[in-house]
């Protein structure tokens, strides 16, 4: 049985984890804090900084692992070129890893090298050199620490004078040790969708059907399966989602993000791991869910076919402020609705908007995915994350 390094351990890591033990797999949970959702679920855990280079060598070392498996960005990604010459096996690559850890490397990738068509985009080190790539890029824009995810960092600039709040606002939300920014153009998209995209040994790339999402303070906040839109509007979201994964090399699930517009599909970004909008398949609406799919990927066995079982959303429950044991109250209400299912991630500490739980609703492929939606966002709102 395979030997699973998982760097980073929240609610992704979690199921992903879960996946793995159904089917006899031994898993390592690393992160930054004891007691990780994943790692309650683990058969050893480890906390160390994932940024420090020297520390995640140790565990490598340690560990031996057959498969390193990123969670999170924040990694010292770089280091996993050196894994993989010493013959270890990173998912999806390194590459993938560390490319997709950085907007930077992610988008020139897919803008400049790729030609996909994206937001317009410049870079600042500065607050200076900021104002200066607003002027370039026109308002409103969206301004991203190179390195942060979940929309920590992000905000918009409609006025001059959101230009210096936004640059003091993006090096509070960076988690790396990057002060650099990326500007983008603000897209007024339609609707916006991830595509998880599996990429195999097999070499056949697989599609789940697309998800769309909304979102609030750059997280989202619901997501459904399947979104609706137009075929050939799919198959060219599809293109772009072989096209990218094609490019940064590699086997498990990718999470590829795109905005459609009146103009057509921008791509924005992807996660090289089971993304946080692909929690709508714990509603069980495909037959495999997004973290099986990964670990069929990453340790090979074979996909014959990814299937819409049914319609579902997930809509998540965050926390009210900044406290230890956080405890949920109305979850009977939930527990009580039909057609409904819920998972509390068992963070140990809530902060305010941290991702501490989801509401899962479902119907039948026949049944209305605003439906669905609505129900989930219900009781989502009868949830509340309380101290203990
Ligand atoms: N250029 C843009 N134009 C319009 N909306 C945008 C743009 N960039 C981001 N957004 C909005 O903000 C959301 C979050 O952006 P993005 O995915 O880049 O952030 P993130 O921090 O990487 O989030 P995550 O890690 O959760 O995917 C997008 O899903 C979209 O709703
Ligand atoms: N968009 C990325 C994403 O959803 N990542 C998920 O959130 C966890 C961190 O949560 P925390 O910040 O609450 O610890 C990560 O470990 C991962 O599971
Ligand atoms: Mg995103």
């Amino acid at each position: 049985m395979a030997k699973i390094l998982l760097f980073g351990s929240g609610e992704l890591g979690k199921e992903f984890t879960i996946a793995a033990k159904r089917i006899g797999q031994t898993v390592i949970a690393v992160d930054s804090y004891p007691n990780a959702p994943a790692a309650q679920m683990a058969d050893y855990s480890e906390v160390i900084n994932m940024l420090d280079g020297n520390a995640l060598d140790a565990l490598v070392e340690k560990h031996k692992p057959d498969y390193i498996i990123p969670e999170i960005e924040a990694i010292r990604t770089e280091r996993f070129y050196e894994y993989e010459k010493q013959g270890y096996t990173v998912i999806p690559s390194a590459k993938a890893a560390n490319f997709t850890m950085n907007r930077k490397a992610i988008r020139d990738l897919a803008a400049k090298e790729l030609g996909l068509k994206t937001a317009d985009y410049r870079y600042a080190t500065s607050a200076e050199i900021l104002k200066k790539a607003v002027s370039e890029i026109g308002m409103p824009c969206i301004v991203k620490p190179l390195m942060s995810s979940s929309g920590k960092g992000q905000s918009t600039i409609k006025t001059e004078a959101d230009i210096e709040k936004a640059w003091q606002y993006s090096q509070e939300g960076s988690r790396g040790d990057v002060a650099e920014v990326i500007v983008e153009a603000f897209v007024d998209f339609n609707y916006e969708i991830t595509l998880l995209t599996v990429t195999q040994r097999s070499g056949k790339t697989l599609f789940c059907p697309p998800i769309g999402h909304r979102q609030e303070r750059g997280d989202y906040i619901e997501s459904w399966q399947p979104a609706p839109m137009k075929n050939d509007v799919l198959k060219e979201a599809q293109q772009m989602a072989e096209k990218v994964t094609t490019a940064l090399t590699g086997y498990g699930i990718w999470g590829v993000e795109f905005f459609v517009a009146d103009d057509g599909v921008y791509f924005s970004e992807l996660s090289p791991r089971p993304h946080d909008t692909g929690m709508v398949t714990l509603a069980k609406t495909q037959n495999f869910n997004e973290f099986e799919l990964h670990l069929r990927a990453v340790i090979g066995l074979p996909i014959p076919e990814i299937t819409l079982e049914r319609i579902g959303c997930s809509a998540v429950i965050l926390g009210s402020g900044n406290f230890e044991n956080p405890v949920f109250d109305g979850l009977e209400i939930v527990a009580a609705a039909p057609k409904t299912d819920f998972r509390i991630f068992g963070k140990t500490t809530s902060r305010l908007y941290r991702r501490m739980g989801v509401i899962l609703t479902h119907d039948k492929l026949d049944g209305a995915i605003e439906d669905v939606i609505f129900r989930a966002k219900q009781l989502a709102s009868k949830v509340k994350v309380i101290q203990k």
